[in-house]
């Protein structure tokens, strides 16, 4: 996570696109007065929740899924959190490892109850092999395994999953540099953080070295707030919902100039008021505040990583 945190700091000290604007963080922290408007987790009522190991390898599937909804206007991701929910409850054994090696596309659609191709379906399809597979081969099947052996640290999980499952690498180069955002793999330990209250499952020693998870909602609600500033070419490719394509500038600097801000605002809150708060508390504020406004115009990169 220090790599997360170090190398995101590094593109925004670089960054030619996107600026995050200090004086606006003080406006928004003061205006709150260093309270971050608390979102209960699963606030929606839409996830799969047996206080088991089930609930650990749905939430996996579910965040090796976790990505680009966009291409099709109709998709969220609570089709993605109800549909396999709604498949475990009718099938115990929906998700396990063996199972998730045979899926097809159409089967997988069928399962979410999607009624057309799924955006990046092959590459969706791939990802569940893949996770069945390292599943198997490494943790007996059971992501609840993978959990045991992170030893309640949530820094050693998110490695463990970069270092079995390559699906969730999500890093990139910028300006010669390596950057890691690691969404989906820091998403995951947030979910179970969340879903177990801290507790078994969700019980992590470090949680507070947790990032947010660079999506393409919360940068637009930063720049909504003025905490992000865009180039102007850049705020007309954004709003024109022109695509962005991966691993340019402008798409890593709109995730990690997203990272940087919040722990800039996380360190501020501390100055100010003395108080700790988690970037999984802040995210979830913003995430959600950002998934009501349907209209925030947000950049669109074909990735399988957010
Ligand atoms: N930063 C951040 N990004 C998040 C989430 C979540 C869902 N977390 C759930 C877990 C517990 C809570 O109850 C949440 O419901 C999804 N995403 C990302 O958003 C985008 C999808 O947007 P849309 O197309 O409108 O569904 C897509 O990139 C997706 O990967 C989050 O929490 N934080």
């Amino acid at each position: 996570m220090d790599e997360v945190r170090s190398t995101t700091a590094w593109v925004a000290t670089h960054s030619s696109h996107v600026k995050i604007d200090s004086l606006e963080i003080e406006k928004v922290v003061d205006s709150m007065q260093g309270n971050i408007p608390v979102v209960e987790w699963d606030f929606e009522k839409i996830h799969y929740f047996d206080n088991g190991p089930l609930t650990v390898q749905y939430m996996f599937v579910l965040d090796a899924l976790n990505f680009c909804f966009w291409p099709d206007k109709d998709l969220n991701y609570d089709h993605f959190a109800m549909g396999l929910k709604e498949a475990l409850e009718n099938d115990k054994s929906a998700l396990d490892a063996d199972r998730l090696q045979t899926y097809t596309g159409p089967e997988l659609r069928k399962m979410l109850k999607w009624p057309r191709p799924l955006p990046s379906e092959e590459e969706r399809v791939r990802l569940l092999h893949e996770v069945g597979q390292e599943l198997e081969r490494s943790f007996g099947g059971e992501a609840a395994n993978l959990v045991k052996s992170s030893g309640n640290s949530a820094a050693t999980l998110v490695k463990l999953i970069a270092r079995h499952f390559p699906g969730f690498r999500d890093h990139a180069l910028y300006k010669g540099r390596q950057i890691f955002l690691y969404k989906r793999a820091q998403i995951f330990v947030a979910d179970l953080w969340g879903a177990f209250k801290g507790n078994s499952f969700g019980n992590f020693d470090d949680v507070n070295s947790i990032t947010i998870f660079a999506d393409y909602i919360v940068p637009a609600v930063l720049r909504q707030l003025g905490v992000l500033k865009y180039s102007s070419a850049l705020c007309k490719m954004v709003d024109s919902d022109m695509e962005i394509v991966p691993g340019t500038e402008e798409e890593v600097e709109l995730r990690a100039c997203s990272i940087h801000a919040v722990e800039k605002m996380r360190e501020l809150i501390k100055k100010k008021f003395g108080k700790q708060v988690l970037s999984i508390e802040i995210d979830l504020w913003l995430w959600s505040y950002g998934v009501r406004i349907p209209t925030l115009p947000h950049h669109r990169t074909l990735s399988i990583y957010y």
